[in-house]
C-alpha cells in the first residue's frame, strides 16, 4: 500500500510532544511490513536539521493558491532516520513557518490550513496519488475537505483519509477566513453539520470539520475513544464523534523499540536487558552521579514530560515534595509553555537547589530522558486525561514501575499491584483515580513500600512491565486493517 502522512511533528527533527513519535514509530512499522510510506510536513526553521539525511530540493516550483495571490513554495526532500520525509517551505514575507518555534503563534489556524492546501497541491503536481493519506490533529484536518472539494475534482479522486486524533484540547478555533484562505465557499462549509464549533456558533472548528470529512477517525486508545465520546473529557466534541461513532476507533500507540530499548541504547553507559537487570541499578549510580545527587539506599521516582495542565501539574508537584518529605529520591525532566509554570518550576529548583535528593531539569532533553528512564525505580504520571501516553509505556521497557492515574490509555497499559483483577505475572504497575493528593500519595506509599519490604517482589513487578509487548507491532497491524477498510470503499 502507498501511504502518505501528512503531520506537523516527526520525531525527532520536529517534536513538540508524543504525536512526533508516534508518526515516526508507525511510519517505520508501516514500512518494516511493506508498505510505501512519505512523511510530508513543513520545513520548519526550527528543526533538528543535524538529524537529516541527504536534504536536496525535490520541486522547485510549487504555486499555492492563497487567497486571490498564488505563493511559491519550496518542497525538499530528507531522509530522517530511514523515513522519506517532504518539506514544503513557503516563500512568503509572512514567514509562516519561520518563526523560530512550531506552534504558539496568533495565525496558527492560518499557516496549518496553507500548509493542507500546499501538501495536496505539491501531491496532484508530483503525480503522487496515495492509497491513504493519514493525517494527524487539527493542523491537518483542512485536508479531507480541501480534497473532497477541490482537488478530487482534478483527478485525485483515489486516496481514502484517515484522520488521527492526538488530543482534544487542541482543536484549531478559528474564523471563517481559512475556508477563503483555501478556496472554499464559507457558505457550504460554515454549517453546523460540518465545521461550526458546537459550543460557540460564530467560530469554525477545524478538527471538526477533519472528522466530518475523513473517512475514518482514530484516536490514540480504546479507552480515550470511550472517554471523549461519553465525558467532558471530548471538548465538546462527543456529539460530533456519536454522530460519526460508525467510522471512529481507538487504536493504543506503541512505542518504538529501535529508540527505546535498554539493550541498544546509546545514550546509557549500562545496556541491560531481563535477564541482566542487576545492570540497571548501575545506570542508577549513573544518573545520581551526573545529577550530583547522592549515592544511597533510597528509591528514586522520576517525572518526565510537558508540564501542562493535562498532565497534573499539581500533582507531580506533589509527589516531588511527598517523596522528599518521605526521604526518597525525586528526578523531575520537564518544561511548559506556559511562562507562570515555568518560572514557578523554577522557584522550586533554585530552592531544592542544594538537595542531594532531588533534581530538577528544565527544558527539552531527549538524550538526559533515556537517562532518567533507565536509572530510576519508579515514575510518576498523575494525568488529568491522557489520550495515550507514551512515558508510561517507555518507563516499563527499562524496567521502570509507573504510577499512574487511570485514564484514557494509562488505563488500557497499566494494570495496578495490589488491586487489578488480572494474574500477578500481568500487574505492571500502580494506579490510582482520584486526582487528589491523598490518591496519589497512596500509590506512592504502596509502590515505595513494597521497593523497601518486598525487593523479590518488586523485581518481579518489574520483570511483568519489562514483558509486555508495546512495540509497533499491534497498532500497526490494526491500522493496515483501518487502511484496508477505507480503501474498499
Ligand atoms: N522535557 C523533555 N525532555 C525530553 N523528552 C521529553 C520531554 N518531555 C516529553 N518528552 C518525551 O516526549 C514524549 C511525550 O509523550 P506523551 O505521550 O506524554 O506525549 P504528549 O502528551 O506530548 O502527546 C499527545 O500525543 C501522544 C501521542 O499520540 C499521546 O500518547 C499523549 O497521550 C497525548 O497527550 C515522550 O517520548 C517523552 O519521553
Amino acid at each position: 500500500m502507498y501511504i502518505v502522512m501528512v503531520t506537523p511533528e516527526i520525531a525527532p527533527v520536529a517534536k513538540v510532544g508524543g504525536l512526533a513519535d508516534v508518526v515516526f514509530g508507525l511510519s517505520r512499522e508501516l514500512e518494516i511490513r511493506g508498505n510505501s510510506v512519505e512523511i510530508i510536513l513543513p520545513k520548519y526553521d526550527c528543526m533538528w536539521y543535524g538529524e537529516i539525511f541527504g536534504l536536496c530540493v525535490d520541486y522547485d516550483n510549487l504555486w499555492v493558491p492563497y487567497y486571490d495571490q498564488w505563493i511559491h513554495c519550496t518542497v525538499f526532500f530528507g531522509f530522517v532516520h530511514g523515513r522519506k520525509c517532504y518539506f514544503i517551505d513557503p516563500h512568503s514575507d509572512k514567514g509562516f513557518f519561520n518563526r523560530g518555534v512550531f506552534y504558539g503563534h496568533w495565525d496558527d489556524a492560518e499557516r496549518f490550513a496553507f500548509f493542507c492546501r500546499a501538501a495536496l497541491e505539491y501531491m496532484l503536481k508530483a503525480n503522487k496519488h496515495p492509497d491513504i493519506i493519514h493525517c494527524h490533529d487539527w493542523q491537518t484536518a483542512m485536508l479531507p475537505v480541501l480534497l473532497y472539494d477541490i482537488y478530487a475534482n482534478l483527478g485525485m479522486t483515489h486516496p481514502r483519509v484517515c484522520f488521527t486524533l492526538h488530543n482534544m484540547k487542541h482543536q484549531g478555533i478559528t474564523g471563517e477566513f481559512v475556508f477563503r484562505e483555501t478556496g472554499l465557499n464559507p457558505l457550504d462549509y460554515f454549517r453546523a453539520d460540518r465545521f461550526q464549533d458546537d459550543a460557540n456558533p460564530h467560530v469554525v472548528n477545524l478538527m471538526k470539520g477533519g472528522i466530518v470529512y475523513s473517512n475514518f477517525i482514530t484516536t490514540v486508545s480504546p479507552q480515550y475513544a470511550w472517554d471523549i465520546r461519553t465525558s467532558e473529557q471530548g471538548f465538546g466534541m462527543g456529539h460530533t464523534l456519536y454522530t460519526h461513532q460508525g467510522k471512529f476507533g481507538g487504536i493504543l500507540n506503541g512505542i518504538d523499540y529501535d529508540v527505546w530499548n535498554p539493550e541498544t541504547d546509546r545514550y546509557i553507559p549500562h545496556k541491560y536487558s531481563l535477564s541482566t537487570l542487576d545492570d540497571k541499578y548501575n545506570n542508577k549510580e549513573a544518573l545520581r552521579h551526573r545529577l550530583l545527587m547522592r549515592q544511597d539506599l533510597k528509591p528514586i521516582i522520576c517525572a518526565i514530560g510537558r508540564l501542562d495542565h493535562q498532565k497534573g501539574v499539581y500533582l507531580i508537584r506533589h509527589a516531588l515534595h511527598y517523596a522528599l518529605a518521605n526521604g526518597w529520591q525525586f528526578v523531575l525532566l520537564g518544561s511548559s509553555p506556559e511562562q507562570a509554570v515555568n518560572d514557578e518550576f523554577w522557584r522550586m529548583k533554585c530552592d531544592l537547589n542544594d538537595n542531594p535528593d532531588c533534581h530538577i531539569e528544565l527544558g527539552y532533553n531527549e538524550e538526559l530522558s533515556h537517562l532518567i528512564y533507565a536509572g530510576s525505580d519508579l515514575i510518576v504520571i498523575p494525568s488529568l486525561f491522557e489520550p495515550c501516553g507514551l512515558t508510561q509505556m517507555i518507563a516499563m521497557k527499562y524496567g521502570t514501575i509507573p504510577i499512574v492515574r487511570s485514564t484514557g490509555g494509562l488505563s488500557n497499559t497499566v494494570f495496578d499491584a495490589n488491586y487489578s483483577e488480572l494474574p500477578f505475572e500481568q500487574r505492571n504497575g500502580y494506579t490510582f483515580y482520584d486526582p487528589s493528593n491523598e490518591a496519589l500519595e497512596h500509590a506512592m506509599v504502596r509502590s515505595v513500600g513494597l521497593w523497601y519490604e518486598y525487593p523479590q517482589q518488586f523485581r518481579q513487578l518489574m520483570e511483568n512491565a519489562m514483558r509486555y509487548d508495546y512495540s509497533w507491532n499491534n497498532p500497526g497491524e490494526h491500522y493496515l486493517k483501518v487502511y484496508d477498510f477505507i480503501r474498499n470503499k
